[in-house]
């Protein structure tokens, strides 16, 4: 089996640089996932692979084979459009088979193919009834099943549950997941959302200004980021990042964290801490360095996020329950030194 690649692409709308020489591979039966913020180029990525672009430089490649002029219909790939948009007036079963009848597929064939789609995704009971009395769940299960009808190689979404609440987009991606996995189908998604990102990709592309700046496992990409940039990106609350002095100890935060020197990589410009990382203990005589203050303190029940006062920086450290942290108190502030991420000048990372 083999899957979609990028082999240095680039896109141009005019002076915009939309995607900048991408390069990348997507396995067969990945949830591969394109993460970044607003204009970063994820859409048009998905563009190019359903052929709706052509790029201007670089080679697309479906199945091994280069597809640049290869029309979007000859692709085999699939959209799950944004809101999962059904059509109100048709059954979920004629929603279904709505891409087959369009390309005038015999009768037979469309039945057999609807009954295929339906029984992978447990929605055979479902058929009858309009998207208006199916669940979010249920119209996410139809409206991919309408992508699946053909037989894709892979089907794309782009952001395709930005638009519901908080608690509904965590259920959805959890469903969308599970999906995903039991089918072993390629999805390729794109989401401006970090969490969701993490939650859902086997592996995802981090993008900025159209470059890809680093691709792998969440859990690699979180705890290895390349760069400053990446490792603002994930996590909330975000990274602590801090200038960094060496001395005796790295210095940091005005002198607030004290780090073994013999760790830190020549050039260190900056230090990085996740806010689980940061330890947070009441001010001791014995503690070296200086103390910092509790600013304020969020309890959110299952974790509280304290923010501190260096004097000089705002830290953010995150702690399990409700610890008793007094506000405006003197505190220490350490780090496992393992978990420290060290960032050059121009924001490149020196490693852990
Ligand atoms: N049809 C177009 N014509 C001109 N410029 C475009 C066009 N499509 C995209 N762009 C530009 O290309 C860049 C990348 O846009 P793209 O839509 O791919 O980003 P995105 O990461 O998907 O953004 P969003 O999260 O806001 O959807 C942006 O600067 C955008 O303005």
């Amino acid at each position: 089996m083999s899957g979609i690649s990028f082999r240095n692409v680039t896109k141009r709308y005019g002076k915009t640089v939309a995607v900048a020489n991408a390069s990348f591979d997507i396995q067969a039966g990945e949830f591969f996932c394109f993460f970044g913020p607003p204009l970063s180029g994820k859409s048009t990525i998905l563009k190019l692979i359903l052929g709706l672009e052509t790029p201007d430089e670089g080679e697309v490649l479906i199945d091994g084979q280069p597809v640049n002029h290869v029309s979007p219909a000859a692709r085999n790939v699939a959209m799950v459009f944004q809101n999962l948009a059904l059509f109100p007036h048709m059954t979920a079963g004629d929603n279904v088979r709505f891409p087959l009848v369009e390309r005038r597929v015999a009768e037979p064939k469309i039945r057999e193919r609807v009954d295929a789609v339906a029984a992978k995704l447990h929605i055979g009971h479902l058929l009858h009834k309009p998207p208006s009395q199916l669940s979010g769940g249920e119209r996410q299960r139809v409206a991919i099943a309408r992508a699946l009808v053909r037989d894709p190689i892979a089907y794309l979404m782009d952001d395709p549950i930005s638009a519901l609440d908080a608690r509904l987009r965590e259920e959805t991606r959890v469903e969308l997941k599970r999906i995903q996995r039991d089918l072993g189908q390629t999805l390729i998604y794109v989401t401006h959302d970090q969490e969701e990102a993490m939650s859902v990709a086997d592996r995802m592309a981090i993008l900025e200004h159209g470059e890809i700046r680093q691709i792998g496992t969440p859990v690699e990409i979180y705890d290895a980021p390349v760069s400053r940039y990446v490792a603002q990106l994930l996590g909330a609350p975000m990274i602590n990042i801090m200038a960094a002095t060496t001395g005796e100890r790295v210095e940091a935060a005005q002198g607030t964290i004290l780090l073994p020197r013999d760790r830190t990589p020549t050039g260190t410009a900056r230090i990085g801490i996740r806010p689980e990382d940061l330890k947070v203990e009441p001010w001791r005589a014995d503690h070296e360095g200086k103390p910092a203050t509790v600013f304020e303190v969020e309890p959110l029940g299952g974790y509280t996020v304290v923010t501190l006062d260096t004097g000089s920086e705002k830290l953010r450290a995150l702690m399990r329950g409700q610890p008793q942290v007094q506000l405006d108190s003197a505190v220490a502030l350490s780090c496992n030194p393992a978990k420290i991420h060290f960032f050059d000048q121009a924001g490149g990372a020196l490693g852990r």
